[in-house]
């Protein structure tokens, strides 16, 4: 385990490229695992969780070549990907769990089995098998709803689902397996949650229609696309704009971030307390799909903040910052509230624990609750330390508050990060120059 000190920022100034989004670098290399001719990708994410998915495609049976700054996927088209010899290993990656069944489960005759690290046995993947199960598929999970879990592809028939919870990965798994199934397919989602998967199927010549709540996809011969680009990580961006706000004089600025408005609810949040954040940000698409993902450059700046509520039809689209407006919270006058928010128990850690437990140790003041948290600020944060509990996103949550603290914060633990941004650190050395 290695422990890393932030110590307070006294300068934090310059620019930082967003890393690839893991999001579109999962989906970019699975499509095109699922597509006939060879899919070229721009900017795929070098990560722990992206690199499983390649590991993962290629146990398909699909060739992966790494040429510099772009790789080649050469898929095994909708139908064919191979019986692989042993598991299929996840490691920490939830997405990579939960996209794949949905192709998997319409392979007639044949069985793949999923597991993965000591954090993904946790997750819950009743919530795919129960769609899966309603097409036609049978899955075999452990205790009936974790990893280790076999899916027995059949042929899948369309359906009609109401999502329970707002998810895009459950999303993302049954339009997978609409692609493949007989007939149309259509998923009533509660609230809306990221769209990549839309975006990229509909480039890829699928039809997907949405209408409201409701989206259906057609079952396609195949998919296509010569070339698909992963735009910056507004996840990963929301570490420096949080730090370009909290650290004194600070003026960064944030390039190539996607800005799809379903993952910018974060920097929503951030203005409407007070930060100073300027790019040209999506605006909602209603009801359109469209095929690409808009980036921009963001410019931040440091300010006074204001306590907010972030209410239940926001957290899914700011789900996985939700860390950081806890973090915000902290340094903000009055009480922010996070509310509807439980799905942050089944995460790479209990977000809710961690993030109490982890800011309080800081010398914060917050409280759990059962779907959420409420943060008191205090203006500022003393330091300490904080165990990362393998979480990625609470060892750069750690980080950014030392910058932040009056005495620095260590962290137990910060190799986490690189399951979504491996060169973290070393973007923090830049900027402080
Ligand atoms: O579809 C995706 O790429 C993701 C969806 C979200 O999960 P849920 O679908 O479980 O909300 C998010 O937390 C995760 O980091 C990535
Ligand atoms: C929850 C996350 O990812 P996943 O579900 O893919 O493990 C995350 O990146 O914060």
């Amino acid at each position: 385990m290695t422990d890393v000190t932030f110590a307070p920022a006294g300068r934090l100034r310059g620019s930082v490229v967003a890393p690839p989004d893991k999001s579109i670098s999962h989906r970019a290399a699975i499509f095109g695992a699922m597509a006939s001719e060879p899919v070229s990708i721009t900017g795929y994410l070098h990560a722990e969780d992206t690199h499983s998915t390649l590991n993962a495609v290629r146990a398909l049976g699909a060739l992966v070549e790494e040429r510099g700054e772009e790789i080649v996927v050469r898929g095994v088209g909708l139908r064919d990907p191979r019986e692989p010899d042993g598991i299929i290993d996840v490691g920490n990656a939830g997405t990579l769990m939960r996209l794949l069944p949905g192709w998997l489960a319409a392979q007639e005759g044949r069985s793949f089995t999923l597991d993965g690290d000591a954090s993904i046995r946790r997750r819950p993947v009743d919530r795919i098998a129960v769609p899966l199960r309603q097409m036609g598929a049978e899955i075999e999970a452990t205790d009936g709803r974790f990893p280790p879990f076999t899916v027995h592809g059949r042929r899948l028939h369309g359906t009609s689902y109401e999502m329970p919870v707002a998810s895009a990965q459950v999303k993302s798994c049954v339009l997978l397996a609409g692609v493949a199934a007989e007939g149309a397919t259509t998923l009533i989602e509660p609230q809306p949650s990221r769209d990549h998967t839309e975006r990229m199927l509909a480039r890829m010549g699928v039809q997907l229609h949405r209408s409201g709540r409701h989206l259906t996809i057609s079952a396609a011969d195949e998919l296509e696309a010569e070339s698909l680009v992963v735009p910056g990580d507004a996840s990963s961006a929301a570490f420096w704009l949080t730090a370009g706000v909290l650290v004194p004089n600070a003026r960064l600025l944030v390039k190539n971030v996607n800005v799809n408005w379903t993952r910018i609810g974060f920097v929503r949040i951030l203005l409407r307390m007070g930060g100073v954040v300027v790019g040209g940000l999506e605006d909602p698409t209603d009801d359109e799909i469209p095929g690409h993902e808009p980036v921009s450059d963001l410019d931040v700046a440091a300010g006074p903040l204001e306590a907010t509520t972030v209410e239940p039809a926001e957290v899914p689209l700011a789900i996985d910052e939700l860390p950081l407006v806890a973090l915000l919270g902290c340094f903000a006058e009055g009480e922010t509230v996070v509310r509807g928010a439980e799905e942050l128990k089944v995460k790479e850690s209990d977000r809710i624990a961690t993030v109490v437990d982890g800011l309080n140790g800081l010398g914060g003041d917050l409280e759990a609750t059962d779907d959420g948290f409420v943060v008191r600020g205090t203006g500022g944060l003393r330091g300490g330390e904080i165990d990362a509990a393998g979480d990625h996103r609470i060892a750069m949550l750690g980080a950014i508050a030392g910058l932040a603290s009056k005495e620095g914060v260590t962290v137990r633990g910060m190799e986490a990060a690189a399951v979504s941004y491996p060169t973290f650190t070393d973007d923090l050395a830049h900027l402080l120059g």
